[in-house]
Order: structure tokens, then C-alpha cells, then sequence
């Protein structure tokens, strides 16, 4: 069992927050009138400017964090990476102290997103490390200038990065190194990297629960996690049963502390069961190296469509089954295969209810199970439902991606026979909470913050 110490017991005083504004010393109130003026003129002077993010020659002199009228000086800035394996986006976050014995408070989040994602990029590191860049640059205006110094950058890719080749990726982490270098922004050690599949799970399941008020206080009612990304899938939970933890193997357990209290988690990411790693999966092109303008065929597929496909800087072709069989029937069989005996399943999720986002909201969005801006609360039998419709009628779903049937059969049979949720079982779907994404990147701002001694 691994232990990830995501927390500090809170027994003493609190550490104080490095942007509060400094104390004034007694040596300051003992000097002349004059010169505080002065400073107090200057110093005020350059406080407003480093708000507008200009530069001026006496900037440096008197140092934003000492502003006397600085009423932000309790605000700081964490910017965290997503290098997804399907695009790549930046998440701002702005933190307020509102005092030092009271916990950080999360503000607001400015979100971006680009496509594709890093791993496209495999043989083009420079290219790639180009759009990390340009997503950068809006943290300059997002961020103020007196600011940048102390706020942390940080990059975490994941699946579509661990399917590259270790030279492969480490050339694009190096790259995207060169940009973050290059930035104003504070680069801790580590600051660009792959982020381990448990940890991915864990920081998803710390993001939840911390936006929906479970990391607080004394009923403490957490929710499992179930996040389907492009190229891994993750589930996470906090057992309950004792059973629970002595039937499961020990690599899906993690022990860490957060907010005084102490969680051991079952997580496990699963590599190559992401959604667009299943499409292959189940086209039997998973392995790179067997692509060579070979056509994969499907019944999950439009009869008649042949088509490409690029996916992880690959092209595939691929199509349906012109003569042989289509429909929810054969590919739920095609399907199976890919994930038939593959998982763990542990008993106790059976009876429990879940948060489900990334692709499971998205596909219950595309065929209007839940509404885009609002989510909801879906049985397991409700993706299956959707995946009968849409399968056994492909032709009046023709505007829609071809691949909808393959994904709703994959989202049906991944939930039911891999990780043996019941038809019944509630999944909460869900994109933002208090308008904050469900990401895995603020549990990570979070353990970084306190990792840099900013918050515990
Ligand atoms: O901040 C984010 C990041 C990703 N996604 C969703 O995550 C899925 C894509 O997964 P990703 O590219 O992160 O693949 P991974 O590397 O996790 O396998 C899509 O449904 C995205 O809409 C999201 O909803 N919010
Ligand atoms: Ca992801």
C-alpha cells in the first residue's frame, strides 16, 4: 500500500501566508517624516501599477508584497497543467487567506483548453511545448505582476504521455521545462512531469469532495470518483467495509492525510481503457506498431463508412462491417472482449452511487440524456438504453460522431462488467461544481501549494 501525505495535522500555529503583506519593523517608525511620505507615495505608487501589469523603474525598489494599501494581499495564484491525452488545458486558480487560522479559500478558476493534446506531438516537441506557451501567456494577464514570482506553474501529463515512448515523452517534458524557465512564473523542482495513474484518481477524488463540502467538518459523506479519460480510466473510493480492504490488492490503496483527517482510498487507473484507447482496443489496432493502411472493421460502425482516424500523432483507418453484422447485439460481444476479466470489482461499490465526468458526461450529453450546462443523476441502465437506440438505429444517428455507438456500448460494458455496477446503481454527472471543474488539477494545485510551504 502506498501512503501520499497530502496533509498536515493542524496542532499547532498555522504558516503564515509568504503574500500577506509584511509586518512594519520598529526600526520604519522610528526614521524622519519625510522619507515615509515619500516611500508611502512611491510604494502606494507602485502597487496600483503592478496591478496594471506595467513595469516601472522603481517597481523593484519598494516590493508589491510591503504595499501599505494592498487590499489583495492575502490573494494568491496556483497554475496547474492538464496534458491530457486528447488536449491540453491550464487551470488559474485564485486562493484567498481570508485569515491564517482559517483554511485557504478557493476564489475562482480560469479554465482554457487546447487540441490535441501533447502526445500528437511526439515527434514535434517544439511544436508542442508551442501550445503549452501560448496557454501560458493568458496567466500573464490573468495573474498581476508583483505576483508572478510567487505563483507556481506546474504540468502534469497523463495517459496519452505513459503510452509514449519514454525518449518520446521526456522530450516533450523537456521542452515544455524550457518554456516554464523562460516564464516570470515561480518553477518548482519537479514542475513538469508524468503524474502517476493512482495519484490522478486520488487528486480527481480530493477535487469532488472538496467542492461538494466533504473534506470538512464532521459528517463526513464522501463520494467515489469515476473519471474516463481518452487513453486511462480511473476509479476511486473510500472504502467502507473492512471486507473491501482485505479483498483488494494492495497497489489500489492509498493512505493520506488532508484536513486533519487521515482517508485510505481504493484507486486504480487502468491504461489503455480510456475511451478512444477502447475504440482502437476494440477495432484491435491498439498496438501501434500493426498500423500499416490496414482497415479495421466494426460492428459498432455505420455499415458503410470508411473513414481516418488520427489519434496519439497515428493515423488509423478504419470502417463498419459491409457485409457482416451491426448493432448493439455484436458490439456489445466486440466490446466485452477488450474488457471482459481485465478489472477489479470490488463488491461494495454495487449498492453505492457515483460522480462520473469527462467522457461519461460528455456522451450523456451528446445524446441528451443530461443537459449540458446542468449535468444529472443517470442510472447504469440508462447508458445501455442510449447504446440500444443509437446502435440499432445507426442510421438516424448519422450527423452524430460515427464512433457514438461504439462509446456508449464501451461506457454500457465498462461500468457493468468491468467494474460490476448494477443497472441501478445512481451516477451523479457532473462538469463543474460552484461553477469549478471536476478536475484532478485542484487536488494537485492543493498538494503543491502545501508542498511549497504556501498552505497546509
Ligand atoms: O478539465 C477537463 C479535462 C478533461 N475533460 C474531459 O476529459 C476527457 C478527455 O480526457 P483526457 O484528454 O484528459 O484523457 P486522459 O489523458 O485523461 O486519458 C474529455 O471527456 C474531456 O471533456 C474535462 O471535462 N475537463
Ligand atoms: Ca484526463
Amino acid at each position: 500500500m502506498e501512503h501520499f501525505l497530502l496533509g498536515r495535522r493542524a496542532t499547532g500555529a498555522l504558516i503564515a501566508d509568504p503574500y500577506s503583506a509584511a509586518p512594519r519593523g520598529p526600526s520604519r517608525m522610528a526614521a524622519s517624516r519625510l522619507p515615509i511620505l515619500l516611500a508611502v507615495a512611491f510604494s502606494s505608487l507602485s502597487c496600483i501599477l503592478s496591478h496594471s501589469n506595467r513595469e516601472m523603474w522603481f517597481q523593484d525598489l519598494f516590493p508589491p508584497n510591503t504595499c501599505p494599501i494592498n487590499a489583495k494581499a492575502n490573494t494568491f495564484y496556483g497554475i496547474m497543467f492538464d496534458a491530457g491525452s486528447t488536449g491540453t488545458r491550464i487551470h488559474i486558480y485564485t486562493f484567498v487567506q481570508k485569515s491564517p487560522e482559517k483554511l485557504i479559500e478557493l476564489e475562482g478558476e480560469i479554465f482554457e483548453s487546447v487540441k490535441p493534446g501533447l502526445s500528437a506531438y511526439a515527434d514535434q516537441p517544439e511544436k508542442g511545448a508551442e501550445t503549452v506557451k501560448r496557454l501560458l501567456d493568458m496567466a500573464i494577464d490573468a495573474v498581476p505582476r508583483h505576483l508572478w514570482k510567487k505563483t507556481p506553474v506546474v504540468l502534469k501529463a497523463t495517459a496519452g504521455l505513459r503510452l509514449l515512448s519514454e525518449e518520446k515523452a521526456q522530450a516533450l517534458l523537456l521542452e515544455v521545462r524550457e518554456v516554464f524557465e523562460e516564464s516570470p512564473f515561480l518553477v518548482p523542482e519537479d514542475s513538469v512531469s508524468i503524474l502517476d495513474g493512482s495519484y490522478e484518481g486520488i487528486l480527481a477524488w480530493i477535487t469532488v469532495n472538496f467542492l461538494t463540502g466533504q473534506l470538512s467538518g464532521q459528517n463526513q459523506h464522501t463520494v467515489g470518483t469515476l473519471d474516463l479519460g481518452g487513453a486511462s480510466t480511473q476509479i476511486t473510493f473510500l472504502p467502507r467495509f473492512e471486507e473491501t480492504l482485505k479483498q483488494t490488492p494492495g497497489d489500489f490503496l492509498t493512505s493520506f492525510e488532508m484536513f486533519n483527517s487521515t482517508y485510505k482510498l481504493y484507486t486504480h487507473s487502468y491504461l489503455g481503457f480510456g475511451l478512444k484507447a477502447a475504440r482502437l482496443a476494440t477495432l484491435g489496432a491498439l498496438d501501434m506498431e500493426a498500423v500499416g493502411g490496414q482497415m479495421f472493421r466494426s460492428s459498432c460502425l455505420p455499415k458503410q463508412l470508411e473513414a481516418e482516424w488520427h489519434f496519439g500523432g497515428v493515423k488509423y483507418q478504419y470502417g463498419g462491417n459491409k457485409q457482416g453484422e451491426t448493432g448493439f447485439k455484436p458490439c456489445y460481444l466486440e466490446v466485452l472482449k477488450v474488457i471482459k476479466g481485465k478489472l477489479h470489482q470490488p463488491d461494495e461499490i454495487r449498492g453505492s452511487s457515483f460522480y462520473a465526468f469527462s467522457y461519461y458526461y460528455d456522451r450523456a450529453v451528446d445524446t441528451n440524456l443530461i443537459d449540458y450546462e446542468e449535468g444529472g443523476v443517470l442510472e447504469v441502465r440508462d447508458f445501455e438504453r442510449k447504446a440500444k437506440e443509437v446502435c440499432d438505429n445507426m442510421e438516424r444517428y448519422n450527423s452524430a460522431s460515427p464512433f457514438l455507438c461504439m462509446d456508449l456500448t464501451y461506457i454500457t460494458a465498462l461500468l457493468k462488467e468491468g467494474f460490476g455496477f448494477r443497472d441501478s446503481t445512481l451516477l451523479q454527472l457532473t462538469k463543474k461544481v460552484n461553477n469549478i471543474e471536476t478536475s484532478w488539477t485542484l487536488g494537485a494545485t492543493f498538494h503543491l501549494l502545501q508542498s511549497l510551504g504556501i498552505t497546509y
